[in-house]
């Protein structure tokens, strides 16, 4: 039985939560973010979070937010997490975690080696870091776009807070990316989808059996 937790992200229906919970998913991702396919607003959030179970962390994924959407989505949603996937910088991140008490990461966008060093500034700040794709400059999204990373660049590297891969993953690359990095987490969207922001419950049973067996 793999110890690798699984998120799956961008959920906005009754049906991928529970293809997600079947799977053994530990995290479930709401994204708000207007631009997105995944955009859930506060009250579409509300009617959704109680269908996950308690056992299962509830992540709101967020684009540099102000204090008031986050209340706003924590009152809503009962959430365990926030996950910070703009431009926050440390400061903000660690004020973020301090006034919600909320587990808090920072997705780090990654390219090239270099980008792999800007996740040492959130050590003390954030409680864990996602190494995601950097998507193309100008793209209308910072994430979900099913763009993947030289996943080689994180073999021998040691972050010094908990991690996460994101990033292009799907069921017939993630046991390769777990290979090769050794992820004790792994962020999925669109490789579980049939199209921007529709999830296949099928594709998500494939993923969660995929990385069951590493
Ligand atoms: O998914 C979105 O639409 C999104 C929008 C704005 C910010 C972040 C977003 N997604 C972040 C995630 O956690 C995704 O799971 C991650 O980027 C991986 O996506 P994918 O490559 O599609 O699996």
């Amino acid at each position: 039985m793999s110890q690798v937790a699984i998120k799956i992200c961008g959920v906005r229906t009754p049906d991928a939560i529970d293809a997600a919970m079947r799977g053994g998913a530990s995290h479930v991702g709401f994204v708000h973010f207007p631009r997105s396919p995944r955009h859930l607003a506060p009250a579409a959030l509300a009617d959704l979070a109680p269908r996950v179970p308690e056992h299962v962390a509830r992540v709101a994924v967020l684009v540099d937010p102000d204090d008031a959407i986050i209340d706003a989505l924590i009152a809503a949603g009962g959430l365990h997490v926030l996950q910070l996937h703009g431009r926050e910088e440390p400061a903000r991140v660690a004020a973020i975690r301090q006034r919600t008490g909320l587990e808090t990461w920072k997705a780090i966008p990654v390219k090239s080696a270099a980008d792999l060093a800007a996740g040492n500034a959130y050590a003390g700040a954030a409680d864990r870091l996602l190494f995601d794709a950097k998507t193309p400059e100008g793209a209308a999204l910072p994430g979900g776009m099913g763009h993947r990373f030289d996943w080689t660049l994180l073999a021998g590297h040691r972050p010094p807070l908990p991690w996460g891969l994101s990033g292009g993953l799907d069921a017939d690359n993630v046991a390769h990316a777990l290979r090769l990095t050794g992820a004790p987490l792994v962020d999925v969207s669109s490789g579980v989808e049939s199209a921007p922001g529709i999830k296949d419950m099928d594709r998500i049973a494939a993923f969660c059996e995929a990385v069951s067996r590493c």
